[in-house]
């Protein structure tokens, strides 16, 4: 049996991964994948964000996956390899927080998995408007950027080009090693984006557990945080939103406490449209899509996650029950 190519997706919150995961699908459309969904709260809302196709997608949520679950993704990796689940390539898509090289870890040094697998190589995601400022604050994106093999810089049209020349230069000091590209909307050009090869090559790769260290030197950055200042809130609600109230309470909540929220997103049931409402926010102003239409046989239930510093449930909660739905006249 062929081991199957592994790529690890990594990148720091909202840099742009699901979106480079959907234009993956869509650029190989004789590739048949498993996707691995790891979301850090207890609701996991990048896998309904995925471009419905017929791929395999399993979903480990309630933690990251480079720590507490780490046994999680060992266990569905065995699951993987029953030979009941056909796919050609497996994706692994990590929270924004987690350290890729644990991840890595797991295929690098389990005898079995690395029979069934081959780790292709990790491709961190970098979102070129907020990158420098993300790195200097928050160890685990310091980690991505020095583990990847290769780099996309996404965003790049929001930036102007001295900018994008200073992001360019301080992450290529950081991780001189990984190859790297410029997009918009992660829309590689690469053409062997899934065959990197990178652990094939006779380069110090393997360096697991080196990036900790590295980061410290690089950035002064204290012990290892185990993310005790980031956390996630996650909401379910079977209660329809007001449309107005709601885009009201999140551009006046992000306007005026917008640094504490790193990434909002959403799936919103509101009042009277038959489409779902998509929220958005990376570090500023919530931005509003739609989704696919409800069906009739689903619940129309709303999952909402907020990830940032110290965030409290209870002021969360209060506001955003604010925003429900209420007929005239009650
Ligand atoms: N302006 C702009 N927005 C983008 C670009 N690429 C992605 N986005 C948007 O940025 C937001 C976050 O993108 P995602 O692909 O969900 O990011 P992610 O890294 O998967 O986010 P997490 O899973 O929460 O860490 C979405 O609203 C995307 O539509 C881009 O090149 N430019």
């Amino acid at each position: 049996m062929n081991a199957v190519p592994v790529t690890i997706l990594t990148g720091f919150l909202g840099a742009g991964k699901t979106t480079f995961l959907n234009y993956l699908i869509k650029k190989h459309p004789n590739t048949k994948f498993a996707i691995i969904e790891n979301e850090f709260g207890e609701i996991n809302i990048d896998s309904e964000l995925v471009v419905k196709t017929d791929e395999n997608i399993f979903e480990l949520s309630n933690g990251c996956i480079c720590c507490s679950i780490n046994g999680d993704l060992f266990n569905l990796l065995n699951k993987l390899v029953t030979g009941r689940y056909k796919y050609d390539h497996l994706i692994i898509e990590t929270t924004g927080i987690a350290d890729p090289s644990a991840v890595a870890g797991t295929f690098l040094t389990d005898y079995n998995i690395q029979t069934a697998f081959k780790l292709d190589g990790t491709i961190c995601l970098i979102d070129a408007e907020n990158v420098l400022e993300v790195i200097a604050n928050e160890e685990e994106a310091a980690k991505q950027v020095l583990f990847a093999d290769y780099i996309i810089f996404n965003k790049c049209a929001d930036v102007d080009q001295a900018t994008l020349n200073k992001v360019a230069e301080t992450i290529s000091k950081i991780n001189p090693l990984a190859e790297s590209e410029f997009t918009n909307y992660a829309e590689s050009k690469k053409a062997e984006i899934l065959s990197l090869k990178a652990y094939d090559k006779e380069k110090p790769r393997l360096q697991l557990g080196l990036g900790a260290k590295s980061a410290q030197n690089i950035f002064g950055i204290g012990q290892e945080q185990s993310f005790h200042n980031i956390v996630s809130q996650s909401f379910v609600f079977d209660q329809s939103f007001d449309l107005l109230k709601l885009r009201h309470y999140f551009t006046v909540m992000l306007a005026i406490q917008g640094a504490w929220f790193y990434r909002i997103k959403g799936i919103i049931n509101v009042e009277g449209i038959s489409r779902r409402l998509i929220i958005q926010s990376v570090k500023g102003a919530p931005v509003f899509t739609e989704g696919a239409a409800w069906r009739d046989d689903e619940t129309r239930q709303t999952k909402l996650v907020f990830i940032g510093k110290e965030l409290k449930r209870d002021i969360l909660e209060r506001g955003i029950k604010q925003c429900f739905y209420k007929p005239a006249n009650l």
